[in-house]
Parts: C-alpha cells; sequence; structure tokens
C-alpha cells in the first residue's frame, strides 16, 4: 500500500512547462509558497520535444538557403548537402541531451519547489501527487491550483493505429536517424516545419494534406510562398486526400504502407501525424471538481477555470485552448501569476483592455513566426479572420523583393507582406510578412499592433537603409497613395 502525506502552500502549479514555470516564478516573486509538479522534464515539451528541438533542426536549413543565394559564399555554387549528424548533434545540445538539470538549477535559484510526479485534482484546492517511486503525496493550497500541462498530439481516428509506430512531433523532433523516406499527414504548422527539415536533411517526403492549402489559418500567400519552396526542394504536396488507413509488418525496419481515399497507396518509411493537438487531461482528475476528463479547460480573462465555482482554479498555456505558443503561454503565466498574487494579497486587479491583470494580446495582438523557408511571421488578425468577425479594414500588399535590403539580403528575395490598418482609428491591427529573414522583423508589427500607433506616427518611424524594414515605409506609402 502507498504511503501518505499531506502538505499545505500557497500556490500549486501542475506541470512544469514554460508556462509553469512562469506561472511559479511569478507567485514566488509575490512571496507566495508555490510547488511545481512535473511528471516528465522540467521544461516541458517546448525544451525538449517542440520549439527548441525543431528550430535546431531549421536553422541550418534556412542558413543554407540563404547561403546558396548570396554570390560568393558557395564558390562552386553547389548547393552542399547538410551534414546531418552534425545537424542531429547540434539538435541534441540545444536540448541538453534531455536532461533538466539546468532548469532544475533555475528553479531551485528561484526558491520554487519542485515535486517530480503525475498530478491529479483531488477535489477543491487539492492535487495528489503519485510520486515517481510510487508514494503518494496530497497537496492542499491555500489560494490558488494552476494546471500546465500543456497538450499531447492529437492522433486521427484510423483502424489499428498501435501498430504502426507512427511518429508524432515528439518523435520527428528527437529522431536520431532520418528515415529514407517520410509521409507527412496534415497542412499546419508541423507539417510544414518537420517536412522542411526533413527533406533538406535528406529524406524524400510527401506531405498529405486533406484541404487544398498549406497553413490555410494564415493569409493565403503564406502557405503558397511555403508550398512553392517545398516543391522545389523536392518535396511531394498532395492535396485533398484523406488517409484511409495504413499497415506496417511486423518487425524491425518494415515499411509502412498508408492508403489514401484518392486510390492509391503511399509507401514510406516513417509516418508523421502532424495532425494537431488534444488536451490530454484525460488523467488529471477533472472528474473531481466537476470537469469531462478530456476535455480543454476553458477560462474567463482571468485565467479561472469556467464552471468551478470559488475562483481557486486556474488553467494556463495550452491547456486552456487559447493560443497553443510558448511565447503567448508565457505571457498568459505572466498574466495569471499576477492574478493570484494580487488575490492572495487582496489587492485590486487592473481588468481593463491591456490591463496589467488582462490577457488583451492573446486575441489583439497573437504573434507567431514559423521557421519554414521562406519564413511567416503573423500578428493579429488577417484579412479572413477581419471578414468572419465583421470588422471593415484597409489591406495593404506590398511585394518585399522590390526593397533594396530585401535583395542585399539575398538578390534572388521571394516575399510578400501585408498589413490590415483599422480605417477609423487609422492603426494597424494585422500584419504577415512571408520571405527570408522576415522572423526578426516581426516584433515591429507587434509593437505597432499593441501599442495602436496611428500610421501617421509610423509614418515618422524611419528604417534603417537597406534593411528589409524598408518594407514598413513602401507599405505605408502604398497605404497613402
Ligand atoms: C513540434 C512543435 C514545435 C513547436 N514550435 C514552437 C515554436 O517554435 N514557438 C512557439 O511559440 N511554440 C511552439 N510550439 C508550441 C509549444 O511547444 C507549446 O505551446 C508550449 O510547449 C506550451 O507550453 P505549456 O507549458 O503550456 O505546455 P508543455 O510545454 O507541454 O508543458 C507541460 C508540462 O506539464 C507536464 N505535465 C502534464 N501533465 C502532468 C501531470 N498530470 N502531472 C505533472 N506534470 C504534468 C508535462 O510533462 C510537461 O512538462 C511547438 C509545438 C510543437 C508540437
Ligand atoms: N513555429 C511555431 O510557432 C510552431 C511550430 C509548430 C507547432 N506550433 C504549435 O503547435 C500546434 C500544433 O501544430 P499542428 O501543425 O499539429 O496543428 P495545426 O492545427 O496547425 O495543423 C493541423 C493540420 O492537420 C490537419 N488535420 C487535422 N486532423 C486531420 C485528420 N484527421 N486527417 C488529416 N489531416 C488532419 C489539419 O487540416 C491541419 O492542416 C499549433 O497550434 C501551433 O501553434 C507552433
Amino acid at each position: 500500500m502507498a504511503s501518505q502525506e499531506t502538505r499545505t502552500v500557497d500556490v500549486i502549479v501542475i506541470g512544469a512547462g514554460p508556462v509553469g514555470e512562469n506561472v511559479a516564478d511569478r507567485t514566488t516573486s509575490a512571496g507566495l509558497s508555490t510547488i511545481v509538479v512535473e511528471s516528465e522534464l522540467v521544461g516541458g515539451a517546448c525544451s525538449y520535444w517542440a520549439c527548441d528541438p525543431s528550430k535546431a533542426l531549421l536553422r541550418p536549413v534556412l542558413l543554407r538557403a540563404d547561403a546558396v543565394a548570396v554570390p560568393g559564399v558557395f564558390p562552386a555554387a553547389g548547393k552542399e548537402p547538410l551534414d546531418v549528424a552534425a545537424v542531429l548533434a547540434h539538435r541534441n545540445r540545444m536540448v541538453a541531451g534531455w536532461s533538466d538539470e539546468g532548469q532544475v538549477r533555475w528553479l531551485e535559484s528561484a526558491g520554487i519547489e519542485l515535486v517530480r510526479g503525475h498530478g491529479r485534482l483531488d477535489g477543491t484546492r487539492q492535487v495528489s501527487v503519485t510520486t515517481l517511486d510510487g508514494r503518494v503525496l496530497r497537496l492542499r493550497a491555500r489560494h490558488a491550483v494552476a494546471v500546465c500541462t500543456g497538450s499531447r498530439a492529437a492522433l486521427p481516428p484510423l483502424p489499428e493505429l498501435d501498430s504502426l509506430q507512427a511518429w508524432t512531433s515528439r518523435e520527428a523532433t528527437s529522431a536520431q536517424l532520418v528515415p529514407g523516406r517520410l509521409a507527412v499527414v496534415g497542412a499546419g504548422v508541423v507539417a510544414v516545419e518537420m517536412a522542411t527539415a526533413y527533406q533538406a536533411l535528406g529524406a524524400r517526403v510527401t506531405v498529405i494534406a486533406r484541404g487544398s492549402a498549406l497553413l490555410s489559418r494564415m493569409e493565403p500567400f503564406a502557405g503558397e510562398l511555403v508550398a512553392q519552396r517545398l516543391r522545389e526542394a523536392g518535396v511531394e504536396l498532395r492535396f485533398g486526400v484523406n488517409v484511409l488507413g495504413a499497415e506496417r509488418p511486423k518487425g524491425p525496419g518494415g515499411e509502412v504502407a498508408i492508403s489514401l481515399d484518392d486510390g492509391s497507396t503511399l509507401t514510406a518509411d516513417e509516418l508523421l501525424f502532424a495532425t494537431g493537438r488534444a488536451a490530454g487531461t484525460e488523467d488529471l482528475g477533472l472528474e473531481s471538481v466537476g470537469l469531462s476528463p478530456g476535455d480543454w479547460l476553458t477560462t474567463d480573462e482571468s485565467f479561472n477555470v469556467c464552471g468551478v465555482p470559488g475562483g481557486w482554479l486556474y488553467a494556463v498555456g495550452d491547456v486552456n485552448h487559447r493560443a497553443l505558443l510558448t511565447h503567448q503561454g508565457k505571457y498568459q503565466a505572466r498574466v495569471a501569476g499576477a492574478v493570484v498574487a494580487a488575490r492572495a494579497l487582496d489587492q485590486p486587479l487592473d481588468s481593463a483592455r491591456w490591463g496589467r491583470h488582462s490577457p488583451t494580446a492573446d486575441t489583439e495582438a497573437l504573434p507567431q513566426v514559423v521557421f519554414t523557408d521562406p519564413e511567416i511571421a503573423t500578428v493579429g488578425l488577417t484579412a479572413a479572420e477581419a471578414r468572419r468577425l465583421g470588422r471593415r479594414v484597409d489591406v495593404v500588399d506590398y511585394d518585399i523583393g522590390q526593397v533594396v535590403g530585401a535583395l542585399q539580403h539575398r538578390p534572388d528575395y521571394q516575399g510578400r507582406a501585408r498589413i490590415l490598418i483599422d480605417p477609423h482609428r487609422r492603426t494597424v491591427v494585422g500584419a504577415t510578412f512571408a520571405g527570408p529573414g522576415v522572423a526578426e522583423l516581426l516584433h515591429s508589427a507587434t509593437v505597432a499592433v499593441t501599442g495602436e500607433v496611428p500610421v501617421d506616427r509610423l509614418w515618422h518611424a524611419v528604417p534603417a537603409f537597406p534593411t528589409i524594414s524598408e518594407v514598413w515605409l513602401r507599405l505605408l506609402e502604398t497605404y497613402r497613395g
């Protein structure tokens, strides 16, 4: 029989991913004793199976694409192949060899207590943790429990899925070998990033997309440019097809045969499902507080979970399904941590739009970079979202390839920029840049959207010559006619 002990602290955080770490940092800084419960690695998916390893795989690909296009870098004009072993070793180093020692040291230095084990809600303000050695530790929170458990890969409902040994993003970001042929199901961010990386690492990649476009939630030109470059790199893109089923004979090394609804069969060495995310809350004790296991945890604007009275239960980061991005989860964590602290210390909340305790940027200024060739960088609304919301916007487009700074970046520059302007307030409410090197341009747009800077003032924000940022000047000139 497992032994039981009980501890009481101010705040319990379940999940020590980037979001849980930041909630705990805020509450600890406010003087609240905080325990973080983690079942796997401190640092979460982002550090070991998502952002960091995927970007480590992609950086060499993007650098090579630029270098090949700039005269003189590769004198023989050869498209030098990537050194696969060196790229994988770089990725391994960027994830610290899947060791969380460094992040544990950070927790200790911040005064945050770590409990390793699987946390489950156990009624109001209570969490039970099954520790790694099988003990059950009962925790009680005086003020708050924050669920920061992230999300997991969602798999399509196909027969005999287990026998396929299919990859999710977890295997794709941590693989130590590059398969000869990789089939990728999906057309979202994971699909295009992993197709970009693996094709450059030497796999023959086929993308199986049920729709007619890549990155369909973004401005259409983003997916079109990425599709063009993926094709040029040798990726086969198959649009408008669904997977009916797949089979992999038992035993090591067997290839997988994928049946598609156009009547064809595709064979590959590995099959990656890049088909979105699920909440992964099946084993979190949600039933003990009246919620349904498996569901995303919907919250109000102070990150309190809807349907749970008493204001003690918070959900922050991926698990609340507001914005599945590390930087935005950490932003939510800063807001939620401040809310928990203010309530505990009986201080008033500033919940006004853009107030300290309001996650306004979640809806008004959500930034994202897709690290494909070319990069895609977006913040705020797209034209389609504006239409859906019934918001009138002026749409301004510019060909980034016309900007001298872009041609200095690489002479064959292809790219496009779009900003959306609210015609009444004359402020930028959305921006999308697609092109090499636009990732670092994004924050200028995020500042413009968040600051609600009038375009007449932006006119005085002079971009240095010759940088890609001059696209701002061209967009504003185009708008002003
Ligand atoms: C392939 C890929 C690439 C990505 N790239 C980017 C990118 O470039 N930029 C970006 O902004 N976002 C990126 N994302 C999204 C990003 O990874 C997530 O938004 C981010 O990790 C969410 O942070 P989180 O703390 O909410 O969850 P997680 O990082 O998933 O952390 C949750 C933690 O909770 C722990 N946990 C779960 N349940 C329990 C439990 N019951 N008890 C104890 N511990 C528990 C888990 O072990 C985990 O450590 C990417 C995602 C994927 C899949
Ligand atoms: N650079 C970044 O910021 C970055 C990189 C990777 C992932 N992420 C985050 O991770 C999250 C997950 O990424 P993702 O690409 O898995 O999800 P996604 O929602 O972006 O795309 C899912 C894709 O799978 C397809 N799909 C879903 N179910 C399917 C099915 N049954 N059969 C065939 N296709 C199906 C969808 O049509 C879509 O094309 C994203 O929300 C994103 O925020 C961010």
